[in-house]
């Protein structure tokens, strides 16, 4: 794959060591470790309850870890705490009553992005048409897709993706997967807990949860 023209991410690592996550007291995972190189994805694996959600949620700073550490690595220590990465968590964070365009724009303002052409990040999401009308009306799929928009309106180094796919018909899945294997290809870095197989071209890593039992 030929990267000459793409805009490189800063470059940022992921490392976890003897990580112990719990919730309302009771251990969701334990001693679990990897560590993650600029341009790869980590596809998080399991059954429900397995604590893909909450290993992500730790990742993004919103859990403590129980034990053990988790280190971003080349992160601008000048940024803001976690200004890194992007964290889509799975029930998409959309407010009804603001037009799609005025959603975008106002996680473009939470994030600080540098201005953008709002209406291009949406039309790359497959909503061009739609950026006037209430979020409130959109389908579950539309929906998803706004929450993915601002992965392209403001570009961060890590992605931490809850169900991407969740919702999306075919084309989505696939815009998702080219989303993800255009972002490893300017050296970011994502991980993504999924149900479904997501077509990512690159460095994709696999991880297996089982809950507590690590
Ligand atoms: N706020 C909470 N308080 C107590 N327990 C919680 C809380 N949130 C989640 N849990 C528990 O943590 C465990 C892991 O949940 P988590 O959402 O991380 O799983 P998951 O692998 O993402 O599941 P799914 O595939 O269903 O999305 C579950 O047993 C769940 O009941």
């Amino acid at each position: 794959m030929n990267n000459e023209g793409l805009s490189r991410m800063p470059e940022t690592g992921l490392g976890v060591s003897a990580l112990a996550l719990s919730r309302g007291g009771r251990d969701i995972l334990t001693g679990l470790s990897f560590s993650l190189e600029p341009g790869t994805a980590l596809m998080l694996r399991g059954p429900n309850g397995a604590g893909k959600s909450t290993l992500l949620m730790a990742l993004a700073g919103l859990l403590d870890p129980r034990a053990g550490r988790i280190d971003h690595t080349g992160v601008d220590l000048e940024a803001p705490k976690y200004g890194h990465l992007h964290y889509v968590a799975h029930a998409p964070a959309i407010k009804s009553g603001l037009s799609v365009a005025e959603n975008l724009k106002f996680w473009v303002d939470v994030l600080a992005g540098a201005p953008v052409d709002i209406g291009a990040a949406l039309s790359q999401a497959g909503l061009g048409e739609l950026g006037g009308i209430d979020a409130g009306l959109l389908s579950a799929g539309q929906t998803r897709r706004l929450a993915l928009a601002r992965l392209i309106a403001v570009r961060r180094p890590l992605w931490l993706l809850d169900e991407p796919t969740s919702a999306l018909d075919a084309a989505g899945a696939m815009w998702v997967g080219a989303l993800i294997s255009d972002h490893l290809r300017r050296g970011g870095l994502a991980v993504i807990a999924t149900h479904l197989d997501i077509a990512v071209d690159g460095n994709v890593k696999s991880l297996q949860l089982r809950g507590s039992a690590q």
